[in-house]
């Protein structure tokens, strides 16, 4: 059997800039086979005339309704028959980046790699791109939930139009997003000029023993020397608060008793794994001499060793979870009490 493909999704609200990233990433594309799933209620966003140019492209529309309501139908009937037709040799490509509507969850878009049992041998889910528009990202945060959900799934986010913006609501728009999600890297861009290798293959849902919280933003200008500079949040923005349902929740410790948190991490999901968008947890387990991971989607979990701790380190626990209405006191309790 060939090697399952690796799956981009690609989020963000309306108007957020995806198609100008595809479009942009196609007229740089070296001529791997890929393949692009658009469910744009039938409008062709791409441009043709990169289309015409690039054999090595194929774009699927899925025009019927919106991925995220027609999941267990559309959604997976169109990537079948896309694994159909690559397997008939009709089809041939190496990725797969799905392009959803601005106003699509992405929930039920990455249960579906993970629950469909064809598509989970077929495909690997690499990751989540969310891009949020520097201009609109707060209003669009304030008027539709989903906004917030499309942020908190995301292993990676690209911040367009910040030409449009001053510093000041860029600098907002920052601190609001990093308080929705803080554990993913910003990246911000202008006109979809960013190179493929910072949001393709980024092998997001392995599980790897990193679990930093991002520290500021990355700016990538594609007409610079320097491919990427690196700026560091403004202290006094985070301060700000906001009232989205969804925000990141960082759960520190040191050595943990393996059996409680197990049991602690099995309650939590069955009690709330429906409000836990995204989770990870780099732990330190007593007398163990490994890192026990654990990383989830809702109720979609799992567990494994890591690297070994070396006899320099301290061995520090880090949870992290992306999740709307959690009674975070609680749950704080119940994970201190973990701890050896
Ligand atoms: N000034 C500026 N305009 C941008 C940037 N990125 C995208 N745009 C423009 O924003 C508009 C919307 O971009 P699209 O790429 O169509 O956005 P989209 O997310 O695909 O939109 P939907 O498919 O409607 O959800 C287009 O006119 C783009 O040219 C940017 O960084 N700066």
């Amino acid at each position: 059997m060939s090697e399952a493909v690796s799956v981009t999704l690609l989020t963000g609200f309306l108007g957020s800039g995806k198609t100008t990233l595809l479009n942009y990433f196609l007229a740089h594309n070296d001529n791997q086979p890929v393949a692009i799933l658009e469910n744009e209620f039938g409008a062709v966003n791409i441009d043709g005339a990169l289309l015409r140019g690039g054999e090595n492209v194929n774009v699927v529309e899925l025009s019927n309704g919106c991925v995220c309501c027609s999941v267990r139908g559309e959604f997976t009937a169109a990537l079948s028959e896309m694994l159909d037709k690559r397997a008939a040799g009709e089809l041939q490509f190496e990725r797969l980046i799905v392009e959803t509507t601005g106003l699509a969850d992405p929930a039920p878009i990455v249960q579906t790699f993970f629950v469909d049992e064809r598509l989970r041998e077929a495909l690997r889910l690499d990751a989540v791109i969310a891009l949020a528009d520097a201009e609109h990202i707060s209003r669009q945060l304030d008027e539709h939930p989903v906004a917030a959900s499309q942020i908190g799934f995301a292993d990676r986010i690209l911040l367009t139009k910040s030409d449009r913006v001053d510093e000041e609501t860029k600098a907002r728009a920052l601190a609001r997003i990093h308080r929705i999600n803080s554990k993913a890297e910003i990246y911000e861009i202008v006109n979809g000029e960013c190179p493929a290798d910072l949001w393709l293959s980024l092998n997001a849902f392995e599980l790897t023993d990193n679990v930093e919280l991002a520290g500021g933003f990355h700016i990538i200008r594609a007409d610079s020397q320097q491919s990427s500079r690196f700026q560091p949040f403004r202290k006094a923005q985070a301060k700000q608060s906001w009232d989205d349902a969804i925000q990141a929740h960082v759960f520190d410790a040191g050595l943990l008793d393996l059996k409680k948190i197990g049991a602690f991490m099995e309650s939590c999901i069955a009690r709330f794994g429906n409000d836990m968008l995204r989770y990870k947890g780099v732990l330190a387990i007593a007398e163990h001499p490994q890192r026990l991971i654990v990383q989830g989607v809702h109720k979609v979990v799992g567990f494994d060793y890591g690297s070994a701790w070396q006899p320099t380190e301290s061995r520090t626990s880090r949870l992290v979870i992306i999740g709307r209405y959690l009674p975070i006191e609680e749950m704080r309790r119940e994970f201190a009490a973990t701890a050896v």
